[in-house]
């Protein structure tokens, strides 16, 4: 988590059903965090379906947005949107879904329910996101608040895009419903300022009559919202507190689905660049090395626990043949056989950093390197190399534990392929990647595989990577102050 951990009290538990506990996001709280499922005290979770990363990478990211009448769901979202300005993000509101009123309802209007779950066509508003998440497009029912119908002419166009935001009272009412969503909100803002919003609301926007909101409210509102909106709120991953005012909650928020989306669209953009599936253990070895405070001693172990995970990874990419091999059972086992020609060679020196881990996955492999030096930001003097004579016939397996701008990397790689070694038989293993790293790399070499264990957010304007975890080799080697 970010720095502003200290400001925000959060338990993370296993999603066990229904009963997530979780992370207040409101950034004042002192009460400690509870872990018992009762909404008013357990007010905001991070389940592991959240912050794993388990959504699939072709799969748009979708968000619920659930909350009382007025809460500020609609708010929220417009700020989440406008922040992921970079990607692709498609707003569906439930009350597009609401039922249309027939001539007769419409006669009885002060007797209708529409914030009863009936009051909904769930089964369209299901088929709407199951299309958008297919990929598909969808025409959403625009809905008119004034004659409680929906418009028999025009639909809304709603293109696929990387994110959907779903949006309304009763959300995460229907199962099947929130089965759908990677992330769940709720918007937690208390009633009277709810009641006054929507009084303000209704009678400028809706058309309608200070009484008729009032007795609406006391009838309908305010029992279903004790109903069913607030017993809904137990299934959320994140609470967020005053709404649209909660601003560190929505730049967390955002900041999550970022890194997300990041790691995501590169690997679209790229199919030959692999992130490791990250877990709770990958990111607790990232947050110790990335950390300043470590010790020497620990920032090797974990670094060499991490490196050991991406070269296994790594090797996985290489090519195979089919073995079959009799075990002592007499039985014929069908395997595979490693592809043996291959080679490490490591960038001059933190890549070797990464050899040891080599060396025990793969028994006596040779280990070429390249001395390259960093010109400025350019990367772009080649002062010593020393490869394997047969290099051209071997696959090679690139070391270097930070892409940073991609200069170096391109720089070694354009010297492996001088020395004919097909860019296809080159995997690049690295720690972190930069995306400006990736970039500069896949395009001028897109056959080239890349197997990292994070894509970090963005190079500063000192050519470092942001977070990064500084200047590896000094660290690993014990060089620096
Ligand atoms: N933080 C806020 N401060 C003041 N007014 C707000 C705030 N959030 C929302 N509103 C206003 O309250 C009304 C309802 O907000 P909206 O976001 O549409 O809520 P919802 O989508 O939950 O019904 C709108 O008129 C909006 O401008
Ligand atoms: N014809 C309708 C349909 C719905 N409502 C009210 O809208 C509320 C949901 O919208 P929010 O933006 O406030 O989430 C809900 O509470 C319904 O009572 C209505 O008044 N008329």
């Amino acid at each position: 988590m970010p720095e502003e951990t200290n400001s925000i009290d959060y338990v993370m538990e296993k999603a066990s059903g229904p009963h997530f506990s979780g992370l207040r996001l409101d950034g004042l709280l002192s009460s400690p965090p509870s872990s018992t499922a009762s909404p008013s005290h357990c007010s905001a979770t991070a389940s592991s379906s959240a912050l794993s990363d388990s959504n699939a990478p072709n799969q748009p990211f979708v968000i619920g947005v659930s909350g009382g009448t007025a809460s500020g769901k609609t708010t929220v979202c417009d700020m989440i949107i406008q922040q992921l300005h970079d990607h692709r993000v498609v707003l569906v509101n439930q009350d597009s879904f609401y039922r249309g009123l027939t001539p007769e309802e419409s006669k009885r209007v002060h007797e209708y329910n529409f914030d009863h779950p009936d009051a909904f066509d769930t089964e369209q508003l299901l088929d709407c996101i199951q299309k958008l998440r297919g990929g598909q497009s969808y025409q959403v029912p625009i809905y008119d608040f004034k004659n409680h119908r929906r418009s028999s002419e025009s639909f809304r166009q709603v293109n696929a895009s990387d994110v959907i935001i779903l949006e309304g009272i009763l959300v995460f009412h229907d199962q099947r419903v929130r089965n759908l969503m990677n992330m769940k909100i709720f918007v937690d803002t208390d009633a009277d300022v709810r009641l006054a919003r929507r009084i303000r609301r209704d009678t400028v926007e809706r058309g309608r009559d200070i009484n008729s909101v009032l007795e609406q409210y006391a009838k309908f509102v305010k029992p279903a919202f004790d109903d069913f909106v607030l017993p809904s709120k137990k299934y959320a991953d994140v609470i967020i507190p005053r709404g649209g005012d909660n601003h560190v909650a929505i730049d967390l928020i955002v900041q999550h689905i970022h890194t997300k989306l990041g790691q995501h669209d590169l690997c679209k953009i790229y199919p030959n660049v692999h992130v490791i599936q990250s877990t709770f253990q990958i990111r607790g070895m990232h947050t110790l090395i990335r950390d300043k405070e470590i010790s020497k001693h620990d920032f090797v172990f974990y670094s060499d626990r991490l490196i050991r995970l991406v070269v296994e990874h790594g090797l996985g990419h290489l090519p195979f043949t089919e073995k079959q091999v009799v075990t002592p059972t007499g039985s014929v086992y069908t395997g595979v056989d490693f592809c043996k020609k291959l080679c490490g060679v490591s960038i001059v020196r933190s890549g070797e950093s990464m050899e040891n881990a080599l060396r025990a996955c793969c028994k006596g492999i040779k280990i070429g390197k390249i001395l390259i030096h960093r010109d400025g930001d350019n990367g772009k003097q080649l002062i010593y190399e020393k490869l394997p004579k047969d290099i051209s016939e071997r696959h090679v397996l690139l070391l270097d534990p930070v892409l940073a701008t991609g200069n170096s990397a391109n720089q070694a790689i354009e010297l492996l392929i001088q020395k004919g070694v097909p860019e296809s038989h080159i995997i690049f293993l690295n720690l972190i990647s930069a995306p400006e790293g990736i970039h500069c790399v896949c395009k001028r070499f897109p056959s080239l595989k890349i197997v990292t264990s994070e894509i970090d957010v963005a190079l500063n304007e000192e050519f470092r990577v942001i977070p990064g975890m500084g200047e590896f080799g000094d660290r690993y080697f014990g060089t620096d102050d």
